[in-house]
């Protein structure tokens, strides 16, 4: 059977028809005379209908990462100087469809010539404008078929609005043709527990109804399947996810080593199933999209939400992870021509100190009458210096426990160094992998070297694992490469203490560490960190 190879970032099998997103609306030709407030009617209308429709399914979201995106977008619609563009370009004689396409892609040149994080957003914008076009030509939204039977669902790339609507029920798996493993695309899957390859040459070549099957571990995509075998992916994936539903409890390997296993979280209700506890609360989602920081009493509010779900359990908040990639106006940052070598993450309290004091002492006044076990942690630490401040920081705020990150390849090599100062480590692969091999995590082309199999990557680990053993400290893991149930084994063996992913990965995670003794999980660990190559590591894992 033909096979088609992508990047595998959502794990699970389907099996299904290939259904297409439906196209975005073509342009007609440009009218020679147009009546200016017929078209500003239509477009003020076409706003409107996009603005509910995008609020609708923010507001029907299962996932508050997808919510906060569409109401970017609501935003983004409504923004005056978008509107006052528009209005202009009819003044000047432009339909109205024509006049949203000419005034979006002035926007869309300035967020692409930002770089960073509004670069990343500038197909947010490619999909705003379909959306008004098509609302403004009276044609359907473009977006998810909706063909009445389940289906694989293939794209080009998702649009935010696309991801945040997908139901699990209808949608079997998903295949784009471009995206990357930290697209939206990929981390929405993950969050729905959608299996779904990324970057699959020829997958729009299929014709909607021809039968495939995905692995989206492997990121592999079978054509021309029969209806009997796509029958048997599904019911051994069905088979498969009872199995892991089935495993609860705390993580262990199968001779009862314990591994924390943790949820990442970036509100109280990301919190889902039995979890030991949180690993990492990114608390940026609180701070995006204002003008001033959060007032403390909603910090405070926002932070207990959290604690008191958990008593008695671990959850590690980390402090605000901004800059300039994702500007914040009260940061006061000037543009950086490199975002993501600039201040970002701690470096922004240099900036603005009063933001991170404000936060310490609501996360410690949060967690005043709760039972909850609060740790806190920095982003972006590069130094001993910068850990041991971060600490003394933290004390005087009235908090107890107090690490860093580790996503700066600095911080890691001089790990033991960093500890002396803190009270634990949580390795961030996502930033660690990024800036080890000077690869913007977003970039799709580059995905290879992203690869968590990497063995430079694993010796960075490897390097915070063994400081900790000689601390005594804990060192856990909280990046996308936790989630990996097979890697998970590998950092097991390399003696982290702690696993933090999306709730919904947990159950798989559980499920491989409990099949592996702690001695098997060391062995895949030796032979991952011998090897030259992401894919002998992954082989030599495998094999040990
Ligand atoms: C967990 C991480 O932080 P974030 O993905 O929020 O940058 C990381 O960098 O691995
Ligand atoms: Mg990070």
């Amino acid at each position: 059977m033909p096979e088609l190879r992508g990047i595998g970032v959502s794990p699970g099998s389907a099996a299904g028809p290939v259904r297409r997103l439906a196209p975005p609306p073509a342009l007609p030709p440009r009218p020679a005379v147009i009546r200016a407030a017929d078209e500003k009617a239509a477009f003020r209308a076409a706003v409107a209908s996009v603005a509910t429709d995008l609020t609708r399914r923010a507001d029907a979201a299962r996932d508050e990462a997808a919510a906060e995106v569409l109401r970017a977008q609501v935003l983004m619609a409504e923004d005056e100087t978008l509107v006052g563009a528009v209005l202009e370009l009819v003044d000047a004689g432009a339909a109205a469809p024509h006049a949203v396409t000419d005034a979006l892609a002035v926007h869309r040149a300035a967020f692409e010539a930002a770089g960073g994080y509004l670069a990343e957003r500038a197909g947010d914008l490619d999909d705003l404008r379909d959306r008004i076009v098509a609302a403004c030509l009276g044609l359907p939204m473009p977006g998810v078929p909706d063909p009445g039977h389940p289906f694989v669902l293939v794209a080009r790339d998702l649009a935010p609005a696309d991801t945040a609507g997908l139901d699990p029920a209808t949608v079997l798996g998903l295949v784009t043709a471009e995206g990357g493993p930290t697209s939206h695309t990929a981390i929405l899957a993950r969050a729905l527990g959608i299996p779904a390859v990324v970057r699959c040459a020829g997958i729009l070549d299929l014709p909607d109804g021809t039968l495939v099957s995905l692995d989206g571990a492997a990121g592999a995509v079978e054509t021309g399947i029969s209806a009997g075998t796509a029958g048997g992916v599904n019911t051994a994936e069905v088979a498969a996810r009872t199995r892991r539903a089935a495993s609860t409890g705390p993580g262990r390997t199968a001779d009862g080593h314990p591994v924390a296993l943790l949820a990442n979280i970036g509100s109280a209700k990301d919190l889902t199933g039995d979890v030991e506890g949180v690993g990492l609360f990114r608390t940026e989602l609180l701070y995006l999209g204002r003008t001033a920081p959060p007032p403390r009493a909603e910090q405070v509010a926002a932070y207990r939400s959290v604690f008191a779900a958990l008593p008695g359990r671990r959850v590690v908040v980390r402090t605000l992870d901004a800059g300039a990639d994702k500007p914040l106006p009260f940061l006061r940052l000037a543009g950086e021509p490199n975002p993501a070598l600039g201040i970002r993450g701690l470096r922004a309290a240099r900036q603005a100190p009063d933001v991170l004091s404000t936060q310490l002492s609501a996360i410690a006044e949060a967690a005043e009458g709760t039972s909850a076990d609060v740790w806190v942690m920095a982003p972006m630490v590069a130094t001993p210096a910068e850990a041991a401040d971060f600490a003394a920081s933290c004390r005087s705020a009235g908090l107890r426990t107090a690490g860093v990150m580790i996503e700066v390849p600095a911080a890691a090599l001089r790990a033991g160094a960093v500890l002396r100062g803190v009270d634990f480590l949580s390795v961030g692969t996502n930033d660690l992998s990024q800036y080890t091999f000077a690869a913007d995590r977003t970039c799709g082309d580059l995905a290879e070297l992203l690869d968590p199999w990497q063995p430079a990557l694993i010796s960075l680990i490897a390097a915070c694992a063994t400081a900790g053993a000689g601390a005594g400290k804990p060192v856990g893991v909280c990046g996308e490469s936790a989630a990996d149930p097979h890697f998970a084994l590998v950092l097991a063996g390399l003696g982290i203490a702690s696993l933090s992913m999306a709730p919904r990965s947990i159950p798989a995670v559980r499920q491989s560490l409990a099949a592996h003794t702690l001695d098997e999980c060391r062995r895949m660990a030796e032979a991952a960190l011998a090897a030259d190559t992401a894919k002998a590591a992954r082989a030599a894992a495998r094999r040990a």
